[in-house]
């Protein structure tokens, strides 16, 4: 099922209708102690806690629990008055035994981390169209204006709550020290550095790529000062960042010597903490007007690592009634390009490229094979997280075989790994028509190019909201979209050429907000009427940008074991500076 030209099935002996994906609703009063494994077969049974604290599996994979909880019975009745903290609670009791965290204390944790939030919904879903049921979920009011803020406010507290417990009564260099490092194409960065500035026994690197982030993301992350926060910033892509980060977690001694810790979506918690808004949506939409007993639901998710969508493919899997997610891209298509295809390649076969390397359709595309997009924050090529959808397909695809559960995890895990050998060395690989088929049972995808996320901007800044809900962005107009969230809405409207908006609801990711990415919106408004961006500027970000900063450059022939001389040297520093 791994050969990138022809799809070739598993060596499996027979074949048998898969068994049922969603289970018998249990009593989920006493969670037994949920376990984790490696998408690449190896790291049975660990503990939250240790998949938390890891991030990545020793044998490079990712942690994926070994079962996904179903939906206690009497759900949406028990359910649909919580707030999102009271949901969210809900939901990681689900995954986090009380054993493990008791519920007193992993209250405590949830309450605090969206206690920072400035809506008082924490993500409220706003009607952009009502009359077509296309609504707007707002994931960008946490500290720093996007939707990483949901899952790194809860992460930071996670950590710092199992560093407490470890360090209880130990002193000095007996105490776990926590080096945090992580990628970013500048939102994942400054929600971690938010989540985790000033915490103790924590030190966090963040590696950006050099210029190819937006100026306020640069100024979020590269002016806060305190000691344990250091941002290096990357001459190469956000992929070489990425890159980088995996060859760390990689690396067995700096491992040992250092305790690495994730903050990007690779770790566990970030995924299971992004499972709480497609609920806290769903439940939104229930109280609607428009929707009635019947309606399907789908969510669209501007997607580039693939966490963001994951977690909606999770809150299926549990039981949350999705009809399809819809994947949206931008012009770093190779998502998109999966779906199309059933081939995960790094290298596109774009159209005709037009001179200087600007593509007919909008954006420049570097000799790296990154489209430089007007959503940054996306230009991504190759999604870490899909990794985990892999992993299901793949045990779906085994299970088929009717051998016993552990074969078909153990396969699974085979299957991954060779598959993702293959992106190395071959720069891509193609999969069975089988798991292309379970693949599109959940999901569609769309890919957004520039010049249609600028029209999309456009449409709805001229499109006054006809529910005479106020625009959470602030603008006077219609609603100011961030390029991201405008690649979700312009998926959005051709889902709904396919599912017919009166029976099927749209609910559009809404990832950042618009004053995060000011030359998209400018370019895209400044010759409309009455539109200043002041309308849209939060007043956190007045005077960001003329802000001390503190970056250190990280040249391009470096290599990962550059930056791990750097890690290692500021950690030292650092720890010296706190004894
Ligand atoms: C604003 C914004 N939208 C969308 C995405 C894509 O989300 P994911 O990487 O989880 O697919 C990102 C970055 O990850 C982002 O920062
Ligand atoms: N868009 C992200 C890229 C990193 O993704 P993550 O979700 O895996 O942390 C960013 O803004 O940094």
């Amino acid at each position: 099922m791994s050969d990138s030209a022809t799809p070739v099935g598993l060596a499996v002996p027979t074949r048998k209708p898969a068994p049922a994906t969603v289970e018998e609703p249990k009593d989920t009063t006493h969670t037994p102690s949920q376990r984790y494994l490696s998408t690449r077969g190896g790291d049975y049974g660990l503990s939250f806690e240790e998949v938390v604290l890891k991030g990545l599996a020793a044998d490079g994979g990712l942690f994926i629990p070994e079962e996904i909880p179903q939906l206690p019975r009497d759900w949406q009745t028990k359910w649909q008055k919580l707030s999102f903290s009271e949901l969210a609670l809900e939901i990681l009791s689900l995954y986090i035994s009380s054993s493990e965290i008791p519920p007193a204390d992993l209250k405590e944790i949830i309450d605090r981390s969206y206690s920072t939030f400035r809506a008082q919904e924490t993500t409220p879903l706003v009607a952009l169209n009502a009359q077509d049921n296309l609504y707007l979920l707002e994931l960008f009011h946490g500290p720093t204006f996007a939707f990483k803020d949901v899952a790194l406010q809860l992460l930071g507290n996670l950590f710092e709550y199992f560093l407490v417990r470890r360090n209880k009564g130990k002193t000095g260099r007996d105490r776990h020290h926590l080096t945090v490092v992580g990628a970013t194409s500048g939102d994942t960065g400054s929600a971690a550095i938010y989540g985790l500035r000033g915490k103790k026994d924590v030190s966090v690197f963040i590696l950006h790529p050099k210029g190819r982030v937006s100026p306020v993301q640069e100024a979020q992350m590269t002016t806060v000062l305190d000691a344990n926060v250091h941002n290096l910033a990357v001459e190469g892509t956000f992929d070489d960042c990425q890159d980088t980060v995996k060859a760390l977690f990689a690396d067995p001694q700096i491992n040992e010597i250092l305790n690495l810790g994730a903050v990007n979506s690779i770790n566990w918690a970030r995924i299971l903490a992004q499972t709480t808004y497609y609920f806290h949506a769903y439940f939104a939409l229930l109280k609607s007007k428009s929707y009635e007993p019947g309606h399907k639901v789908r969510f669209v998710v501007p997607t580039g690592n693939f966490g963001d969508i994951l977690a909606g493919y999770f809150a299926k899997r549990m039981g949350l009634p999705i009809e399809k997610l819809v994947v949206a891209t931008n012009e770093n298509d190779i998502l998109d390009r999966f779906w199309k295809t059933g081939h995960y390649e790094k290298k596109a076969v774009h159209g005709k490229e037009a001179e200087g390397g600007i593509p007919a359709d909008g954006a420049k595309a570097h000799e790296d094979g990154v489209r430089e997009t007007l959503s940054p924050a996306m230009d991504i090529l190759v999604s870490s997280n899909f990794e985990r959808l892999l992993w299901f397909l793949a045990y779906e695809f085994a299970a088929e075989a009717g051998m016993d559960d552990e074969w078909n995890k153990k396969q699974a895990g085979q299957e991954v790994e060779s598959w993702l050998k293959k992106l190395k060395s071959n720069g891509g690989f193609g999969v069975h028509a089988d798991i292309l088929k379970f693949a599109n049972r959940d999901f569609e995808s769309e890919r957004v190019s520039d010049v249609q996320t600028l029209e999309t901007i456009r449409k709805f800044y001229a499109t006054p909201l006809s529910n005479g809900t106020t625009n959470s962005a602030g603008s006077k107009g219609g609603y100011v979209l961030d390029p991201h969230s405008a690649i979700g809405v312009a998926a959005s409207l051709r889902s709904m050429k396919r599912a017919s908006p009166s029976k099927t609801h749209h609910v559009s990711l809404a990832t950042a907000h618009p004053a995060k990415f000011a030359n998209a919106v400018d370019l895209a408004l400044k010759d409309e009427e009455g539109f200043t961006f002041d309308t849209v500027l939060p007043e956190e970000f007045v005077g960001l940008e003329q802000k001390e900063r503190r970056v250190k450059v990280v040249p391009k022939d470096a290599g990962w074991e550059g930056v791990r001389t750097i890690v290692q040297d500021e950690v030292e520093e650092e720890l010296r500076g706190a004894s």
